[in-house]
């Protein structure tokens, strides 16, 4: 059994010899190499002393070996890691079929995503069709971290096949379900991070990719000319629609291919070189959910961005139209509030750049032919900081439309919580069919959170729920509204992380917490 990866760190400070924290860590290190009998999940903890000179540990073995090379391996582990790390207070040390760590802080149930490392596999792996693999990659991964997560008797375990992909996944089994899904899910994306994961493929520059690949997409240059011909000089019968960043044309280029252009309307604070790297930056971020940026075009003051045609439109235009909403039935509903899930967790977790997209709503959500959701309108922050002499509330003022979480539309405090305030009143949107912004609920004027959070605290959350949704999965729609009132609480802290959430969205034996009430709605007269 050989070591795959060790680290010591200091973080909490490192001991002498003759403290107590050592002779606490002794006696760990000792009765985890001799004094432990087999169990069912290969997994200890054991605890010395108080305090801080506490010393915890935890071992967990990979759920497929059996208890004597489970055994062996952790005695290894502690003479192992004794020598490694002469006197840091915290430590861990992996081998291919266990793990030991201690800490003198907190150990039981307490999730934590560091330290970790990234294996690459060096073989030059070819794969034909990238999309198939990151397609079937993707999949496996969710069966098996909704699997793990949910784990019984057995620890949080799973491994899996799907064409000729290999995967293994665990947890410790201390963590909650939630835990343990968000954190593999953070796991799936931290590979991407670190590693210089390049999948061979052969598919066209223009073609998606998806979830786990870095992709190295040109992003494109346009002539100005281009774009104007696509756009038939940008003529109104072009027009698409008018957003706070200016006008969006559809266009049609030469080979035929369908482009959305937005023409941005004011002038940025920013310089030409800074425009384009970020647009290129811009451009690699890919995903199913997010609509593809393709390129870019500058002339004279003229900055135009150009999109991937998305042709169902966006998503407000289908679920607040009394004709058009019949079209969304709750299956379709589903497939949005999940995809949407997806796009912002990658928003969040991408490898290179961290997006907080700021202005989630159902306007920015696009649906393809396949009605998936395409979220639009990512990193215009960056692509157009306001300058100087511009002030920061006229835009926000333009676009607010209570989706903004009360401690970005009052403080401007903007993080990743705050779109997933935004994502959890989607979500109630998409349940209900009604627009938050526009809210009446017949009897008196009542905003869409306040009216879910009672339905769900009275026990009729059901009378919630859309009536053309009647013929769909109860459960799931439950669930939803449950997960879009977690999103919504007024205390940032409690709102789950977009990992969590589709890890509640994946797997349904999952317990889900209950909610405190959700932030008081703020209409635009206030
Ligand atoms: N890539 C695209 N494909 C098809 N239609 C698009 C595309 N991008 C935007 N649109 C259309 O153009 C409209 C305006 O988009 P835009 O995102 O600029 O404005 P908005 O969402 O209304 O406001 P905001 O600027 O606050 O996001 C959208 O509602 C959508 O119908």
């Amino acid at each position: 059994q050989k070591v795959v990866h060790h680290n010591c760190s200091d973080i909490s400070g490192s001991f002498t010899r003759n403290s107590t924290y050592n002779a606490n860590l002794n006696r760990l290190l000792s009765t985890f190499s001799s004094n432990i009998s087999a169990n069912d999940y290969g997994f200890y903890n054991i605890s010395y002393g108080q305090g801080p000179d506490a010393a915890n540990g935890i071992a967990l073995c990979r759920g497929d070996v059996n208890s004597d090379v489970c055994l062996r391996c952790i005695k290894n582990a502690t003479t192992e890691l004794r020598n490694r790390c002469s006197n840091e207070k915290e430590a861990i040390i992996w081998y291919d079929y266990c793990m030991l760590r201690y800490t003198n802080r907190s150990i039981m149930g307490v999730m934590q995503l560091g330290p970790y490392f990234v294996m690459n596999n060096t073989n030059n792996v070819m794969v034909t069709d990238g999309d198939a693999f990151n397609q079937a990659l993707s999949a496996l991964l969710d069966i098996l971290i909704s699997n793990a997560s949910s784990g019984n008797a057995s620890g949080k375990f799973a491994t899996g096949t799907l064409q000729k992909i290999k995967a293994l996944v665990q947890c410790t089994p201390d963590l909650t379900a939630i835990q343990c899904g968000s954190c593999l899910y953070h796991c799936v994306f931290s590979r991407v991070r670190k590693s210089n994961v390049k999948l061979e493929t052969n598919h066209e520059p223009n073609e998606p990719v998806e979830d786990h690949e870095i992709s190295s997409a040109e992003c494109i240059q346009y002539d100005f000319s281009i774009i104007r011909d696509a756009t038939n000089d940008f003529s109104d019968a072009n027009k698409l629609g008018q957003g706070g960043f200016g006008a969006v044309y559809k266009g049609k280029l030469s080979s035929g291919e369908l482009i959305a252009v937005k023409r941005i309307a004011t002038e940025s604070g920013q310089g030409d070189v800074e425009f384009i790297n970020e647009v290129q930056l811009m451009a690699q971020l890919q995903h199913r959910n997010l609509v593809r940026l393709l390129g870019f075009c500058l002339e004279g003051n003229e900055r135009l961005l150009v999109y991937e045609f998305v042709p169902n439109a966006s998503l407000d235009q289908f679920l607040f139209d009394p004709v058009k909403c019949a079209n969304l039935d709750w299956e379709k509903r589903y497939k949005i509030i999940a995809g949407i899930a997806r796009g912002l967790l990658y928003l969040h977790e991408d490898s290179r750049l961290r997006i907080i997209h700021r202005n989630l709503k159902a306007s920015n959500v696009l649906l393809d032919a396949e009605m998936n959701p395409k979220i639009s309108d990512f990193g215009m922050a960056r692509l157009c900081p306001l300058d100087q002499t511009q002030s920061a509330t006229s835009r926000i003022a333009g676009t607010y439309t209570g989706y903004m979480a009360p401690e970005y539309a009052m403080q401007g405090h903007f993080s990743a919580k705050s779109d997933v305030f935004s994502y959890g009143v989607l979500v109630l949107e998409l349940l209900s069919g009604r627009e938050n912004n526009a809210f009446d609920n017949g009897e008196n004027v009542e905003d869409l959170l306040s009216y879910a959070w009672r339905n769900w605290k009275d026990g009729t959350a059901m009378d919630f729920v859309d009536d053309r949704l009647k013929d769909g999965s109860k459960d799931e729609q439950m669930r939803c509204i449950h997960i879009g009132l977690l999103c919504v609480q007024e205390d940032v802290a409690q709102r789950p992380n977009m990992a969590s959430v589709v890890v509640m969205l994946t797997s349904h034996s999952i317990t889900l917490p209950l909610p405190s009430p959700s932030a008081i709605f703020m209409n635009n007269n206030t």
